[in-house]
């Protein structure tokens, strides 16, 4: 058996596939299989059968077994439910793969685009147990036989890169890396969406899509997608790799999961005195490098001359001429030196993707969070279901060791939003589901999670032990959707701005004391927005009546006849907007955008522009205003029961929310989603 596998060719490249080590190498020879079993990557609906089929010998068999197994539970009906979708996956670090892994077995057309050529991430991530049940059952093993063999469970980003990769492609993933991703091309007449790219004469930038995933990471978040900063006290990362090269000695040397202050006063007190390092926590990890994590104290590295000058700005304090590189090196070396007990031999740094000594100084002070997993786009009849996984969508605080755990769990739900998409649910309805579950992230941890692993799938039923799937309601994801798709639009279409501030000076044209030259500060004294309610609905607005000291009147004139008769909902009060110091440009483009939507399509009626008129009592409209469909009537704050804006809400469990309202009932700091506990029966 043995000789006849080494003499057939395919086998022999199959096994160079599974063993290969780079990006470069794994596309290249898994390009050389397909072309040597004559089966084609495009063909992606039969291409892992026919692959099968033609490498029907005992070492891919036992891949196929496991592989086979994944795809066959009832999740994916056989690869049936999202056959119709075509999904852009932005990013090939490990949660795009894994994202892109469940989409091929959904049965879509998956395309993963990459900038960079090459996996050179050194760093290693903790695995919970649920992540290495989940790599097992992709036959991590298979194509990494070291994983998870040492004491802690650990694996570097590139590896589990390259394992992941090597999935992707036999389940028909295109994976193609050295292009990046630039902005949307919006649909035409003919054509859907799809992506501009560099270089831009790229072939994926032909693939029409219906679902765009971005797993970007930390630094990329698509355009249309809001983020929260998290703020915590200073502190200072440095990482660092170390050639391994395996030998007995390296092999003695104890990892440390991690070692904190707290928990041992006497190490870090030791370190300090002999070296003048000063650390808050380390760990070290043995896997093809040897990887040092730890939080530095500013002061000491201010003392050993790693950073040249102090600044309270954060950016400033660590920016790259702050910094001198050579002491940084040393720094690290000496932490690294002395938490091994000087026992790692001929220590060498490795290097990074830039040929460099694989050092890097980090402030993980400020985290960020993405305010929505996802979104819907419509542009010409045409549905773009936007969705926002791994780092992109919460940044982890690593010395929890949450990134890859909470990355794979969104990558999962992710998927399960497209398994609702293509099972042709209403959007708002996918969105609503995916905002509930989203809620859940920031609170797993290995201990609140199901502890059957091997039941763990897309659904998040399996995974999350109090799942409620509509803790969010559609209702309450429309208007996230509405805010942002001006914005977004505005980013990929020249001059949309311009298009809607144009459209507002020719319909406010030639009225008196009405001169709108921007989209936020020229609206303050209300009369611009009667004036354009004026010229589209003419006998609703004296005009003439209204004095422009009197702004709070005239705004909440305008605000009471855009609600009650378009179902627009004011995005602020009326004194807000007559007194705010600056009134944001962008919730004032959601209104406008709103009011243009809502008019565009009625020719203005052409008034005079002062017909005398009857206007309402502002300050007390309509005891009930009659709302618009898809709009709720219920815009009051769960707590404090005054009306709440969009701006200044949050929702959750159903319910919305003041910012300033949402509150620990005990202690009354600000809490925010996903970090609260709801009693259902006392309502606190
Ligand atoms: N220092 C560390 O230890 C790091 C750890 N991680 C961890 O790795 C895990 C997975 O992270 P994940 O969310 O997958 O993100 P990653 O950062 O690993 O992967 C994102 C990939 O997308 C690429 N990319 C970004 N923008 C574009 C674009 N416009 N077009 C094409 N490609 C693009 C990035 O390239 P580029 O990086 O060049 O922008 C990167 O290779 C998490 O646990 C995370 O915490 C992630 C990053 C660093």
């Amino acid at each position: 058996m043995a000789n006849q596998d080494s003499t057939n060719p395919s086998h022999d490249l199959f096994e160079q596939f599974v063993q290969a080590q780079t990006c470069k190498e794994v596309q290249r020879i898994f390009s050389e299989l397909c072309h040597h079993l004559q089966v084609d990557p495009r063909d992606y609906q039969s291409f892992y059968t026919k692959l099968k089929e033609r490498l029907n010998y005992w070492k891919a068999k036992s891949l196929w077994v496991k592989l086979d197994k994944r795809a066959q539970h009832q999740d994916y009906q056989q690869g049936e439910v999202c056959a119709k979708n075509k999904c852009l996956v932005l990013g090939a670090g490990p949660c795009g793969l894994r994202t892109a892994i469940e989409l091929a077995l959904l049965g879509a057309h998956v395309v993963v685009l990459e900038k960079r050529d090459s996996f050179s991430r050194n760093n290693v991530l903790h695995l919970w147990p649920y992540t290495i049940s989940d790599l097992r059952g992709l036959a991590a093993k298979k194509f990494y036989g070291k994983f998870c063999t040492g004491a802690l469970d650990h694996i570097s980003i590139r590896q589990l890169q390259l394992i992941l990769l090597k999935v992707c492609l036999l389940l028909g993933v295109e994976v193609q890396t050295g292009v990046e991703f630039k902005g949307f091309v919006e649909p035409s007449g003919a054509t859907g969406w799809m992506a501009k790219l560099f270089p831009d004469n790229h072939p994926a930038g032909k693939f029409q899509f219906d679902v765009f995933i971005s797993a970007g990471g930390g630094s990329f978040v698509p355009y249309g997608f809001k983020r929260k900063e998290l703020r915590g006290k200073l502190a200072i990362g440095i990482t660092c790799n170390f050639l391994n090269r395996h030998t007995a000695a390296e092999t003695q040397v104890a990892e440390i999961s991690g070692v904190a202050r707290i928990y041992n006063q006497k190490f870090f007190q030791d370190l300090l005195t002999e070296t003048g390092i000063d650390l808050e926590n380390i760990v070290y990890y043995k896997d093809d490098t040897h990887y040092f994590v730890m939080t530095a104290k500013k002061k000491s590295l201010l003392k050993m001359g790693v950073i040249k000058q102090d600044f309270s700005d954060a950016d400033k304090l660590l920016a790259q001429v702050n910094v001198d590189q050579e002491a940084l090196l040393r720094y690290a070396y000496d932490a690294a030196q002395f938490s091994t007990g000087h026992c790692l031999p001929d220590m060498q740094f490795a290097q990074n993707h830039a040929g460099q000594p694989d050092v890097a100084m980090f402030d993980f002070t400020c985290m960020h969070r993405a305010e929505n997993a996802s979104l819907v786009r419509e542009r010409k009849g045409k549905k773009l279901l936007m969705g926002l996984v791994g780092d992109c969508l919460v940044e982890p605080f690593w010395p929890l060791g949450t990134g890859i755990a909470r990355g794979f769990l969104a990558a999962f739900d992710t998927a399960w939003m497209v398994r609702s998409w293509g099972k042709g649910r209403p959007h708002m309805e996918v969105l609503a589901e995916r905002e509930s579950i989203y809620q859940l992230l920031s609170q797993t941890t290995p201990e609140n999670t199901s502890k059957k692993y091997s039941a763990f799938s897309i659904d998040p039923a399996t995974r999350y032990q109090h799942v409620n799937l509509n803790s969010v309601k559609a209702f309450q994801v429309k208007n996230i959707n509405i805010i942002y798709s001006f914005y977004f639009y505005s980013q990929y279409s020249v001059g949309a701005f311009e298009v809607l501030l144009k459209w507002c000076q020719q319909h406010t044209a030639g009225y008196d004391r009405v001169n709108v030259k921007d989209l936020n500060q020229s609206w303050r004294s209300g009369l611009a927005l009667c004036a354009l309610i004026n010229t589209f609905r003419p006998r609703v607005i004296d005009m003439a009546s209204l004095e422009e000291s009197n702004a709070v009147y005239n705004n909440q004139l305008a605000f009471n006849f855009l609600e009650r008769e378009l179902g627009i909902l004011p995005i602020m009060s009326a004194r807000e907007m007559s007194f705010k110091g600056q009134i944001d440009k962008l919730s004032m483009v959601h209104y406008l955008t709103q009011i243009h939507d809502a008019f565009n399509e009625r020719t203005p009626t052409k008034a005079p522009l002062s017909a005398p008129k009857v206007n309402p009592d502002p300050v007390n409209p309509d005891p009930e205003p009659s709302l618009m469909p898809g709009f709720s009537s219920n815009e009051e704050c769960y707590f404090c029961c005054q009306r709440v804006y969009v701006l200044e809400r949050i929702s959750t469990e159903g319910k919305l929310f003041h910012r300033s309202c949402f509150t620990c009932h005990q202690c009354g700091t600000t809490l925010r989603l996903g970090g609260y506990t709801f009693n259902q029966h006392t309502g606190e």
